[in-house]
């Protein structure tokens, strides 16, 4: 049976690295309630020069309710929170795997952003239910639109037009003809900076290349571009679909690998499947901090 694990030395931490198609995180256990770590130790851990370096840390802890074999937590690696990480949610169920915490290859995880129905699928593959996701601008939140539509403008009006869309973090979704020319470092920090999103916004850009087969890029909330985004490529697919431009099972092709989303209806849960990996265990030497 699993348990916390105990650093070799007191002031050390014991963390995991791992990666979900090139997402990476520093994954710690705080099951017997260790303390959540600071936004300056994030921002020390994400460090990718003088730290362990990581898009996000990802936090194991005791389930609060019954069912669940642990609630996980998220840090961007600017120290800031979210609700939601749909490849860390992957890796976090190959974690407590590895852990002995679960045997059962069908299990449910809860994060901030709610319980999630996990199956196993082979030694690293997982599937993965984020929830029903919600359009509703002020559930976004965006600001300056009181009814959920399929395309929007934001505030400066050189920006262009975007879906939105809530898997319990903010996404918005750019539509372009080439993802590889596509303007992610210029228009992903200016519609995370604009009016219309007051807890900013990851911001994907999404070439669909077949009713089955889209690909993205996304510049995140709290890190810039990733290699992958696993609730982005949720958000990409349910935008996408509603529109009609996509079937509902597809492959989302992201830099750092390939995810495949499924949403049958608009009141159905968004199931993602892909891949985790576990690159190496370490002590942080809290005395740095
Ligand atoms: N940057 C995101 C959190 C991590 C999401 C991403 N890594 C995923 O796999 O879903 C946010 O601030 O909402």
């Amino acid at each position: 049976m699993g348990g916390p694990r105990q650093a070799a030395n007191p002031r050390s931490l014991h963390f995991s690295k791992m990666h979900g198609a090139g997402n990476d995180f520093v994954v710690l256990d705080l099951r017997g309630g260790r303390p959540a770590p600071s936004p300056a130790l994030c921002r020390a851990l994400a460090d990718r020069h003088t730290g362990v370096g990581c898009d996000q840390i990802l936090t194991v802890e005791d389930a609060a309710a019954p069912g669940a074999v642990a609630v996980y937590g998220i840090w961007n690696a600017d120290g800031s929170r979210s609700q939601q990480c749909g490849n860390g949610a992957r890796c976090i169920a190959a974690w407590l795997v590895r852990d002995g915490a679960v045997q059962a290859p069908e299990f449910l995880l809860d994060s901030p952003a709610g319980r999630h129905p996990v199956r196993r699928l082979d030694a690293d593959r997982f599937r993965i239910e984020l929830g029903v996701p919600d359009f509703e601008p002020a559930h976004i939140p965006m600001r300056g639109f009181d009814a959920a539509r399929d395309r929007y403008r934001a505030g400066d009006p050189a920006l262009p037009e975007f879906g939105a869309v809530s898997m319990g973090n903010p996404h918005a979704l750019v539509e372009v003809e080439d993802v590889d020319a596509a303007p992610v470092a210029d228009v992903g920090p200016a519609l995370q900076r604009d009016e219309t999103f007051p807890e900013s916004v990851n911001v994907g850009f999404a070439q669909v290349v077949a009713r089955d087969r889209v690909r993205l890029r996304v510049y995140e909330r709290g890190v810039g571009e990733t290699l992958a985004c696993g609730s982005g490529a949720c958000a990409a697919a349910v935008v996408l679909m509603k529109r009609g431009r996509i079937d509902r099972v597809a492959a989302i092709e992201l830099p750092g690998g390939e995810l495949r989303i499924e949403w049958p209806a608009d009141d159905a849960p968004v199931a993602m499947t892909g891949p985790t990996a576990f690159v190496f265990e370490g002590e942080w030497h809290e005395d740095r901090f």
